[in-house]
């Protein structure tokens, strides 16, 4: 079975991503290339990552009228990613689009609710009740529209699965016990989401920023 865990890549400088990629890249699954990395080194940044060999996600939770998403994802085209983000709060018709434009060896999957929020946080958006449901909407919204699979936290996966599947689902918000939280709201760790029916493991500053990154990835591979 494939190492599910993809590393987020989040860092300012395309040399000190490479170096980082390269040092653990015997331990992941692939590569999450995300808004500040595609902001800051675009298609040739991509390409430096993406000739280590491993695959390449691009999380650019793209979310803008569909032509517009559509434009997006014919840009990208030439980059051969595996996996797309748009949000699925963008509505059924930009995600069809999104799909139809996207290649057909690129999954697209659209995020639900960010691991960032929490139920109070939602309904400061104006959307009443829980995170759950949210989510499950959101993931029988994407189904409809033909994406590949979801963005959801570990907390909810399972019951994504049980509702999808054969849905593709990529969770992150993934913490060791002993890893400090951060930004992150719903959380759990790597070996639960996995236990789940979680499809791609994301994990970024828990080895990024651990003072030895390798050793991190093996302790984060070590768990599954
Ligand atoms: O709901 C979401 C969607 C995407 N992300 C991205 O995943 C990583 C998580 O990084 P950590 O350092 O492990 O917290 C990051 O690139 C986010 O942009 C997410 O966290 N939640």
């Amino acid at each position: 079975m494939s190492n599910p865990v993809y590393l987020a890549l989040d860092l300012p400088q395309l040399d000190a991503a490479k170096a980082l990629a390269a040092r653990v890249k015997g331990h992941v699954g692939g590569f999450k290339l995300g808004l500040e990395f595609f902001c800051a080194h675009g298609h040739h940044g991509v390409h430096e990552i993406a000739a280590l060999g491993l695959p390449i996600f691009l999380d650019l939770k793209l979310h803008d009228i569909p032509n517009t998403v559509a434009g997006a994802m014919q840009a990208i085209h030439m980059l051969q990613p595996a996996i797309v983000t748009v949000h699925a709060a963008g509505g059924r018709a930009m995600m069809e689009d999104a799909k139809a434009a996207a290649g057909q060896a690129t999954r697209v999957v659209a995020v639900t609710l960010l691991t960032s929020l929490d139920e109070r946080d939602l309904q400061r958006t104006g959307i009443a009740g829980s995170a759950h449901d949210q989510v499950m909407r959101l993931a029988e919204l994407a189904e409809t529209a033909g994406l590949d699979g979801i963005v959801c936290s570990g907390q909810e996966v399972a019951a994504v699965h049980r509702q999808w599947k054969d849905g593709f689902l990529v969770v992150p918000g993934l913490r060791l016990a002993d890893n400090h939280v951060a930004d992150q709201k719903r959380v759990v760790t790597p070996r639960k989401a996995r236990d789940d029916g979680a499809s791609v493991l994301v994990v970024g500053r828990p080895i990024s920023r651990a003072a030895d990154p390798l050793a991190a990835a093996r302790a984060v591979e070590a768990t599954l």
